[in-house]
C-alpha cells in the first residue's frame, strides 16, 4: 500500500474520477468536498500527500494552505489551479505548495507530482525521526534504549510532551522503565535545573501521606515548580487518593498545562479497570488521565534483548574497567528463550553478573533469574554479591586485601564467599 493522499474538490465528478485513478495505483485516497473538513483530519506526523483545488466555496485552497502549513511547514500540498492561472500559482507556490498542477492536467502529469511529493514527505519524516533518535542519544541522562517499533513510538511521544506542563500516567509492568521514562521527561522539562521529588506511593499509610501534604517543608512542597512523580499511585490507599485528589484540585499544585507542577504518575495495573472495580478513585484518574503511555513488556519486544543487554555490558565493563565479555551463541539463545518477568531491570541485573563474574557465571548462573519483584533482602544480597565479586577481581582473588578494603573478619568473608558460591581462584587471573 502505498502513502496516503487527501484530496479536497467541492465538485463530485473531478473528485470521484482522480480518487479512481490514484486508487488504482494502490495509493490510500481520502477524499473531500471541503477544506475546513479536511483540515482536522491530519497532523504534523501525516505520511502522505495533500491535493487541493484553489477555487472552492466556504474556505478557499490558499486559505487551506496556510492552514495546513502551520501544522507543518513541510507538508506537500498540491494545489490545482485554472487553466492559464498563472499568477495564482505564483502565489501558491510562494506560500509554500509543494507544486501546482494547471487544470487539464494527464494523468501520468498527476501521477508523477504525487510519487515525487510522497519520496520527499518519506525522506522529511525519516529526517526528523533520526534527528530526535540522534538528540535522544546525546541528551543527558538516561538512555531510553530499543528499536522495537513500539519504543521507537514512546520516544517520539516523549519529544512530543516534553516541554507540556501536561500530566501524564505511566503504565507498565514492574521494571518497564516507567521511573527512567519520567525522569527523562523531568531531565528534558523546563524545570530540569530542580530535583525531581518522588513520592513512592506504595510506601504510604493515609496518616503518612496527610503528613506529607501538610508538612511545609516536605516532599509536596518542595515540588512545587517541578515535577512530582506519584510512584505506583495505583497503591496509594484509598482515602489518601481522594485526598490527593481534592488537594490538587484546590491547591496550587495542578497538574495542568501552564501551572507550575507537573504530575507523573505510574502504575503497574491498569487505572482505568480498578476505576472500574471501584478500587480506584474516579475523581484522582480524570487528574491523571491527561496522558496515558504504556510501556510494554520485554517479552512483547523481544528484538530488542540482545541489544539492550549488550548495551548493559559495555556499559558495566566500562565503569568496572573490564574488558566486555563475547556472548556466546548458547547464551544468546537464553536469552530470547527467557520470559523476563522483571523485564529491563532483570536484563540489567543479569548483565552487570555477567561482567563482575566474566567465566564463571555460566557455571555458578546459568542465566539465572531474578524474582520480578525482588524483596529488601533479595536486593541486599544482590549488592552484596556485586560488591564482593568486584573487590575479588580488583584484588586478582587476594583475600588479605578484600578483608581489609570491605572491614570484613576473615571468617565472614568466607562465609560470604560460601554464601555466594565465589571461589578466589576463579579471580586469580582477572583483568
Ligand atoms: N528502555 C530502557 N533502556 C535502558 N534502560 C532501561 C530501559 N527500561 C528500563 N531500564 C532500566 O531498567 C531499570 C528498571 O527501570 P525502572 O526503575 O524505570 O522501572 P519501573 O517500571 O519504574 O519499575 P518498578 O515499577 O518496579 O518501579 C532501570 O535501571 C532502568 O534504567
Amino acid at each position: 500500500m502505498k502513502p496516503p493522499v487527501i484530496f479536497i474538490d467541492d465538485e463530485k465528478p473531478v473528485r470521484d474520477s482522480l480518487g479512481q485513478t490514484l486508487e488504482l495505483e494502490d495509493y490510500q485516497v481520502q477524499l473531500f468536498a471541503s477544506a475546513r473538513q479536511a483540515l482536522s483530519t491530519f497532523d504534523n506526523q501525516f505520511p502522505g500527500v495533500i491535493i487541493s483545488d484553489i477555487n472552492m466555496p466556504g474556505m478557499d485552497g490558499m486559505t487551506f494552505l496556510k492552514q495546513a502549513l502551520l501544522i507543518d511547514d513541510e507538508l506537500p500540498v498540491i494545489m490545482l489551479t485554472g487553466h492559464g492561472d498563472i499568477s495564482t500559482a505564483v502565489d501558491a507556490m510562494r506560500l509554500g505548495a509543494y507544486d501546482f498542477l494547471e487544470k487539464p492536467f494527464s494523468t501520468e502529469h498527476l501521477l508523477d507530482v504525487v510519487k515525487r511529493a510522497c519520496d520527499k514527505r518519506e525522506l522529511v519524516l525519516e529526517n526528523r525521526e533520526l534527528k530526535r533518535e540522534l538528540e535522544s542519544q546525546s541528551s543527558p541522562g538516561p538512555r531510553i534504549l530499543g528499536n522495537n517499533l513500539a519504543m521507537k513510538q514512546l520516544r517520539r511521544r516523549l519529544y512530543q510532551l516534553k516541554d507540556h506542563g501536561q500530566s501524564v500516567l505511566l503504565q507498565g509492568e514492574t521494571g518497564t522503565g516507567k521511573r527512567m521514562v519520567a525522569q527523562f521527561l523531568h531531565d528534558h522539562s523546563p524545570y530540569q535545573h530542580l530535583q525531581m521529588i518522588t513520592l513512592k506511593c506504595q510506601d504510604l499509610t493515609e496518616h503518612q501521606f496527610e503528613e506529607i501534604l501538610n508538612d511545609q517543608d516536605g516532599k509536596w512542597h518542595a515540588a512545587t515548580g517541578s515535577t512530582l512523580y506519584l510512584e505506583n499511585i495505583d497503591q496509594l490507599p484509598m482515602a489518601a487518593q481522594q485526598r490527593l485528589a481534592m488537594t490538587l484540585q484546590t491547591q496550587s499544585i495542578q497538574p495542568h498545562p501552564g501551572d507550575q507542577v507537573r504530575l507523573i504518575a505510574s502504575s503497574e495495573r491498569n487505572l482505568e479497570s480498578l476505576v472500574q472495580q471501584q478500587q480506584f478513585d474516579t475523581e484522582l484518574f480524570a487528574i491523571v488521565q491527561d496522558c496515558i503511555l504504556t510501556l510494554p513488556p520485554l517479552r512483547t519486544r523481544r528484538d530488542d534483548i540482545e541489544l539492550i543487554f549488550q548495551n548493559f555490558i559495555r556499559t558495566t565493563a566500562s565503569r568496572y574497567n573490564i574488558e566486555a565479555p563475547m556472548l556466546s551463541t548458547e547464551q544468546k539463545e537464553k536469552l530470547q528463550d527467557h520470559d523476563w518477568p522483571g523485564n529491563v531491570r532483570e536484563l540489567r541485573n543479569l548483565a552487570e553478573r555477567l561482567v563482575l563474574l566474566g567465566d564463571q557465571f555460566d557455571k555458578q548462573h546459568p542465566l539465572k533469574i531474578d524474582s520480578p519483584h525482588p524483596t529488601l533482602a533479595e536486593k541486599v544480597h544482590q549488592f552484596e554479591f556485586t560488591l564482593l565479586s568486584d573487590a575479588l577481581r580488583r584484588h586478582h582473588g587476594r583475600l588479605k586485601d578484600v578483608q581489609s578494603e570491605l572491614g570484613l573478619a576473615r571468617k565472614t568473608l568466607y562465609d560470604k564467599m560460601k554464601k555466594h558460591g565465589l571461589d578466589k581462584q576463579d579471580f586469580k587471573d582477572a583483568l
